[in-house]
């Protein structure tokens, strides 16, 4: 995935100014900035769910810049939000059986006549379903109702709604915010399996450096909406521009930059 001269203004505020980068196929991106850097606009702007201003946005040949978001994955691609938008009353399964919809045959009509190809493509679906949440530790939960789970549940029940669709780029909006140090755990070996089965590019929002660094083949700073710098997790965490945009120009003041270079996983996470 690539993306060039990224702008997005609202009224007169500018929320995105220039930025580009690209996402080799198979690797994970963390993108990372303050609150109030642009992250989320940004994931807004590649899900469809806004419109850039100008720029580009491509996967492959297709530039996506201007699709809605119900015609992403079309495109390969699915996210997931900072606060999980499930069906409550629906069961786990149910929940992430809408995330493989878009790959059941025919239309609309023919869902409802539920003609044999019908039948045994949703019959896959849910089998497949079934092993996704058995993989991710939820297997016991599928016949729960989903308001009965955690938050931190819920961001798994979310992940593997988003699996469903076999996206080729997976957005994840702070995935391990407010989970325990056992679900961030168990979510980071959650992706190195993804990594390792290859063929999926994971862009990741999050403020938890740790994650980061045990994920992220390399990292997108934005500060103020522009891209303050790229590099590796090691790079980001000791270049004295990031840590200033996220403790201000006092703490490059400070004699010690170890303390610093810690502040920025401990304020962040
Ligand atoms: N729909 C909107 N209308 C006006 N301003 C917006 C809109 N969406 C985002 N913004 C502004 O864009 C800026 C960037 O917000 P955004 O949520 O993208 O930052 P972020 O880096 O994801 O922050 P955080 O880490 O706190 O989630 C903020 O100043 C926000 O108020």
């Amino acid at each position: 995935m690539t993306l060039a001269d990224v702008n997005l203004h609202f009224g007169g505020v500018t929320v995105l100014k220039d930025v580009g980068f690209t996402v080799e196929p198979g690797t994970v991106l963390g993108l990372v900035g303050p609150n109030g850097a642009g992250k989320t606009s940004l994931f807004n702007c590649i899900s469809g769910h806004y419109r850039p201003s100008s720029g580009s946005i491509r996967i492959d040949d297709a530039e996506i810049s201007q699709t809605r978001p119900a015609g992403m994955s079309r495109h390969g691609l699915a996210r997931t939000f900072q606060h999980p938008a499930l069906q409550l009353e629906s069961t786990v399964l149910d929940n992430v059986l809408l995330g493989g919809h878009a790959r059941l045959p025919g239309g609309p009509a023919s869902w409802a006549v539920r003609l044999p190809p019908m039948v045994r493509s949703e019959r896959e679906l849910r089998a497949e379903a079934l092993d996704r949440l058995e993989e991710l530790g939820l297997g016991w939960a599928a016949h729960r109702s989903a308001d009965e789970l955690s938050h931190g549940l819920h961001k798994g029940v979310e992940l593997c709604r988003a699996l469903m669709a076999r996206p080729q780029v997976l957005l994840l909006d702070e995935p391990a915010a407010g989970l325990s140090h056992g679900e961030v755990d168990s979510f980071i070996q959650t992706i190195h399996g993804l990594k390792a089965a290859g063929e999926i590019t994971l862009v990741i929002v999050e403020h938890h450096m740790g994650v980061i660094s045990a994920l992220a083949d390399r990292v997108v700073v934005l500060n103020h909406g522009s891209k303050l710098m790229e590099g590796t997790a090691c790079q980001a965490q000791s270049d004295p521009r990031v840590i200033e945009a996220y403790l201000g120009k006092d703490s490059m003041d400070s004699n010690d930059s170890t303390d610093t270079r810690d502040g920025i996983g401990d304020d962040a996470a």
